[in-house]
């Protein structure tokens, strides 16, 4: 029988924290009655205006969750404003942390065939069950010396037959742009299989100890996912690869979704053959390890000695890494309108249009202001810059003709664009903030006017009010890009 783990805060101890998601804290925490170390997500609601229908989908589909390479939930409860999953402590913490700390250029080959062995059989059950992941990446596959190898974060999952087809597709927007599929960014029906292309670029991840992707922009990502030739393992002066291994990542990141294997086939290739006990290959890699919570505090500082030192650079890494944690989720665009611009518009323009918007959903606060933003009203505030209805992306426009009469159509043209920043920066005092949903920015449009200033506008998921005096310097910097 299933062992009861409490259901009130109160039998916990909450330790060290050793996660800092885009919507949550990890802590390591003793469940006292059991006198068991576990781990505890807690995830203030109100900073999500009581939005408790995304996580507590995710907390039901972790309580469900049977597989040991799934990371499940022992239970989960709400503690005053918070909601606490309860689930198993695992030592190693993500791969994708672990390359930080001391694989930066990827792992031994042997290691990574044991880690995407056991994802793949996490999500030949998931895919079995009806389940896509959406978000497979290094970031969210943890290990532990004793329970192995488990995919984590369901919170950007989805049930198949939730979308009231019969054919088993999705259309939403969700992941993280670097292991986005193209059908996914593209927003025409897609299936599991969307999950094994992210599955590719996680293999490549784990090889070089960062994403094909590494030192482009989230537009920049997208547009190339879209039209270049998927990326692929080559050797390189440090590490030669297998042909098997070259050929399982070729295999997945085929953009025809028809044409990559499933995960129930991709496990019988040659390459997982070289796959070990995950016991003895993940405890070679972490008993050379300082332990996790030593590993979050040295690498928090120097995240910290580094920012000082290096100043624009490292704000693009941590405009990286945020967009990294968080994936964009429900980000409210419409790519057939953006595609049919495309087609009149020159590709620059697109791309300019496209840069904007991503700067302005993935831009990075400097820590205190962005800290200071997440306890906002349940808000998370973006350094952003304008209202103008020129940058209104294609699919808010509409609903933003609800709020302003006087709305004009979406203009990409890069003078154009130029101009709205210009606008902006003669206001210095703008700033967005993002909200979990365009409905409820509409319902907090009047709310905001009332508490935190001026409601200027809104764009999308984004309320502009005027109270944020960092808006000119990023509206400079978002000028200089586009105009580069
Ligand atoms: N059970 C666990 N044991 C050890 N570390 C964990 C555990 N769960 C989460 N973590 C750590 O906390 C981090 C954040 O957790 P999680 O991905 O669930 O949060 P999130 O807010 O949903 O993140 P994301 O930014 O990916 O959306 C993970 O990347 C991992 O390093």
């Amino acid at each position: 029988m299933k062992k009861k783990y409490p259901n009130r805060a109160e039998e916990y101890q909450l330790l060290e924290l050793i996660g800092d998601g885009a919507t949550a804290l990890v802590h390591r925490a003793r469940c006292v009655p059991f006198d068991e170390i576990v781990a505890i997500k807690v995830v203030d609601l109100e900073k999500f205006n009581g939005d408790l229908t995304k996580f507590s989908q995710e907390a039901k589909t972790m309580i469900l969750i049977d597989h040991p390479n799934l990371l499940s939930a022992h239970c989960s409860f709400v503690a005053g404003q918070d909601l606490w999953v309860v689930m198993p402590f695992m030592a190693g913490g993500s791969c994708h942390h672990i390359m930080k700390c001391a694989y930066p250029l990827g792992f031994t080959e042997s290691f990574i065939a044991t880690v995407l062995r056991d994802t793949l059989r996490g999500l030949e059950y998931l895919h079995q069950n009806g389940h896509i992941h959406r978000d497979v990446k290094a970031g969210n596959i943890l290990v532990d010396p004793n329970l192995g190898v488990k995919l984590a974060d369901f919170g950007s999952s989805a049930f198949l037959f939730d979308s009231g087809d019969s054919h088993k597709t999705r259309k939403t927007f969700v992941g993280t742009p670097s292991w986005m599929a193209p059908e996914v960014i593209q927003q025409s029906e897609y299936d599991y299989k969307a999950d094994i292309w992210s599955f590719g670029i996680t293999a490549l991840e784990l090889a070089y100890g960062h994403s094909p992707f590494k030192s482009q922009s989230p537009y920049q990502i997208l547009i190339d996912t879209l039209t270049r030739e998927p990326p692929s393992l080559h050797n390189t002066k440090e590490k030669k690869f297998s042909r098997y291994f070259k050929q399982v990542i070729a295999m997945c990141l085929l953009k025809d979704p028809s044409a990559r294997p499933s995960a129930h086939q991709l496990l019988k290739h040659y390459f997982f053959k070289h796959a070990k006990s995950h016991n003895r290959i993940v405890t070679d890699v972490l008993d050379k390890l300082p332990s996790l919570v030593d590993r979050v505090h040295s690498l928090k500082d120097k995240e910290t000695e580094v920012v000082c030192q290096m100043g624009q650079l490292v704000e693009q890494e941590e405009r990286s890494k945020i967009e990294y944690q968080k994936g964009i989720s429900n980000w409210n665009f419409d790519i057939n309108e953006l595609k049919a611009q495309a087609s009149q518009e020159d590709n620059e323009e697109l791309s300019a249009f496209l840069r904007t918007l991503f700067e302005l959903d993935t831009l990075h606060e400097d820590g205190e202001h962005t800290s200071d933003a997440h306890k906002e009203n349940g808000v998370v505030s973006q350094n952003c810059t304008n209202d103008s209805p020129k940058y209104q992306a294609p699919a808010t426009k509409s609903r933003n003709d609800d709020l302003q009469q006087d709305n004009k159509v979406v203009d990409l043209s890069k003078d154009k664009v130029e101009l709205a920043i210009d606008e902006c920066i003669d206001q210095p005092s703008a700033s967005f903030s993002q909200l979990p949903s365009s409905d409820t920015a509409i319902s907090m449009k009047d709310q905001h006017a009332n508490t935190e200033g001026q409601v200027l506008g809104q764009k999308g998921r984004f309320t502009v009010t005027s109270d944020n005096s960092e808006s000119s310097k990023v509206a400079n910097k978002l000028k200089q890009q586009v105009m580069n």
